[in-house]
């Protein structure tokens, strides 16, 4: 719940720190650098100050940045970004370029954290560098992916699915983190829908005042009238009628091969695809280097960079900060529309 006029201060966002083994300190570094993110936002960043400075170093900057009590940091004020350094994992314990339950263990306490702080509104959003799952798995057996983490850590019982997200174009998706063989037995029409309907809602927070949708087939060419597979007509097109009558501005299914092409030709602003890399592989060539998670559905804005912990290039000072610029920017973007409804009401 928004507790305060995010619209006229800049907006705090709880930023925790993820995965010491790769590149998220270094890119935690450089987000606290960036002009436009102290002007955009007034960053709560949660971690341990010693591998806060460590990145620092692998990016060649030099932070000032002063550290805060968890349980008063709104006393230092808003002039400026804060740190909690809650002062858990030394530097000696990560082993760069590895999943560990030290690692795990750091990016789950800290994102535990961030959570409770915009959970009980003393943040409006929340931002994490990129985590490891397999490390996250360590320190967490239940750590499918950060929606069951979320549920479990605030309660939270509604729908909250993940969305891919470019200033150009979104992709939403009826399925996620499940295996591929289990895809096309987990689509069903209400399923859809639900996606369809979160999707325009999810648009809609962010500013996008008419959201339009368009929807990628299951099978090659949509299944080219059932001859590989029938899921378009049995399941997908039934679908898209039926949000259609609901009122959603809604195409499809259209072959998943051409659905982005379609998109941004035809200025559709999300593609819902049925599968995880139908619409991964597509927006990561689109944009890399902007490429934004956000988890949408929840009582409060949650995003972090679309790429993972590139363990390849831990510690190089190479790391590109573009995506995550973009995802603490449409966090402070959808907090602060959040807030102007809330006031509004
Ligand atoms: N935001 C998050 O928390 C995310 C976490 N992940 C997790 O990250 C782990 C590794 O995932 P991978 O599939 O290996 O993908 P990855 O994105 O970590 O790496 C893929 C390639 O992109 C490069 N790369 C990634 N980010 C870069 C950056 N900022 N600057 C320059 N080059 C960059 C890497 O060096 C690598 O060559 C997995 O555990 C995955 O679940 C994946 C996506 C998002
Ligand atoms: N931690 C966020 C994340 O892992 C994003 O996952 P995906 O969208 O790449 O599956």
């Amino acid at each position: 719940m928004i507790k305060d006029g995010a619209t006229e201060t800049r907006p705090v966002i709880a930023l925790a720190m993820g995965d010491p083994a790769g590149i998220s300190p270094e890119l935690t570094a450089r987000i606290i650098a960036l002009p436009e993110i102290r002007e955009a936002a007034h960053l709560v960043v949660i971690g341990d100050r010693r591998i806060l400075e460590g990145g620092a170093k692998e990016a060649g900057l030099d932070l000032n940045l002063a550290s805060a009590p968890l349980d008063s940091f709104e006393l230092a004020g808003k002039d400026r970004h804060v740190f909690i350094d809650l002062a858990h994992l030394n530097p000696a314990d990560v082993v760069r370029g590895e999943a560990t339950l030290a690692g795990g263990t750091f990016a789950t306490t800290n994102f535990r954290t961030a959570l409770k702080l915009a959970d009980g509104g003393r943040a409006h959003a929340v931002c994490f560098t990129p985590f490891n799952k397999k490390a996250m798995r360590y320190a967490y057996s239940g750590y499918d992916d950060e929606i069951r983490f979320v549920a479990d850590v605030i309660g939270f019982t509604g729908k909250a699915r993940e969305f891919n997200v470019l200033e150009r174009v979104w992709n939403a998706r009826v399925t996620s983190h499940i295996p591929l063989a289990e895809v096309a037995s987990a689509l069903s029409v209400e399923g859809i829908v639900a996606e369809l309907a979160l999707t325009q809602a999810c648009l809609k927070s962010a500013g996008h005042e008419n959201p339009r949708i368009i929807v990628a087939g299951l099978n090659p060419h949509a299944g080219d009238g059932g001859n590989f597979g029938t899921e378009e007509i049995d399941i997908i097109e039934p679908a898209v009628a039926a949000a259609q009558k609901a009122g959603l501005d809604v195409a499809g299914p259209f072959p998943a091969d051409t659905v982005f092409l379609r998109a941004l030709k035809e200025e559709f602003h999300a593609v819902l695809t049925m599968y995880h890399d139908q619409g991964q592989i597509a927006m990561k060539l689109i944009g890399f280097d902007k490429g934004v998670t956000m988890i949408g559905g929840l009582p409060f804005p949650l995003c972090t960079p679309a790429h993972g912990t590139a363990y390849d290039i831990a510690g190089k000072g190479i790391a590109d900060v573009g995506a995550s610029r973009e995802a603490l920017l449409l966090a402070a973007r959808m907090a602060r529309r959040a807030a102007a409804l809330s006031a509004a009401a």
